[in-house]
């Protein structure tokens, strides 16, 4: 579980993130939407610690990040997982080889357990054997994404944090990455959070959503609440999707 309290974070005097408080709960996917320049990479990277907030508290479970010291901060960040958008794999190396990268930095495995290890992340995002040998730009941008993911859970992460997962994928390829990490979010009972503004993701695994609007908490709920909800804000945002507006019209 991470839960940020009362957060606020300003650039310039200019306030991003006005009184931010949400829980987000494990083994579900915890999804940020909202509109761009809402504030959702700020949020994102705040909790990451990448930006250092002005006011306000984030738990990672019973530990407190502001309050951290470096050292713990560097523990912490070994249980964290993180999927960029576009995937950000080192393309001079194998698919294999980008997944024993992390295993290398930050573990004292032997040869043989990292090849295990290797081979049980891939076997998870269902990249077949014969693909391990291949380059980045050798693979499709869903395998890609794949690879990705199976990088970030290399390490065996508590905390999984995607940002735009399936940005740039077309949108059956774009369900299936979202519905692998729902998968293993469940699997390994991980703390995901999904930055995204793709409704489909919204309605296909947001069990739990946070929706930003101005930098503030505009609405939180579920997938399923949000195909009944009132609140104007939260409408505006997801009516610009004629999908999304005509599973609200059948439903009602
Ligand atoms: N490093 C920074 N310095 C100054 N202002 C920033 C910085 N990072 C973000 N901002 C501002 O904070 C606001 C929120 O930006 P943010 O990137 O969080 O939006 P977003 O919701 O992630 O948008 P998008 O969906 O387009 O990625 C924007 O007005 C942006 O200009």
């Amino acid at each position: 579980m991470i839960e940020v309290k009362n957060i606020y974070k300003s650039f310039d005097g200019a306030n991003v993130l006005k009184d931010i408080s949400n829980r987000f709960e494990q083994g579900k996917t915890n999804l940020i939407i909202g509109r761009s320049g809402s504030g959702k990479t700020v949020l994102l990277k705040s909790i990451l610690g990448l930006y250092d907030i002005d006011q306000g508290e984030i738990w990672y479970d019973n530990r407190e990040f502001v309050k951290m010291h470096h050292k713990e901060r560097k523990k912490l960040r070994r249980e964290i997982g993180m999927v960029f958008q576009g995937g950000a794999l080192f393309d001079s190396l194998s698919v294999e080889a980008n997944i024993r990268f992390p295993l290398d930095m930050f573990t004292h495995q032997s040869p043989v357990e990292k090849k295990k290890r290797v081979e049980f992340c891939l076997e998870h995002v269902n990249i077949e054997k014969s693909a391990f040998k291949l380059f980045p730009s050798e693979i499709s941008g869903g395998m890609q994404k794949r690879v990705a993911i199976a990088r970030a859970i290399a390490l065996n992460p508590k905390y999984l944090f995607c940002d735009e997962p399936n940005s740039g994928l077309d949108p059956e390829t774009a369900t299936i990455i979202d519905q692998l990490i729902q998968h293993l979010t469940r699997e390994f009972e991980m703390t995901t959070i999904i930055n995204t503004h793709d409704m489909n993701s919204v309605i296909e695994i947001g069990e739990s959503v946070l929706f930003i609007a101005k930098g503030e908490v505009a609405w939180t709920g579920s997938n399923k609440e949000i195909l009944e909800t009132r609140n104007k804000k939260l409408n505006d945002f997801i009516f610009a999707n004629k999908l999304y507006a005509q599973l609200r019209e059948e439903k009602n």
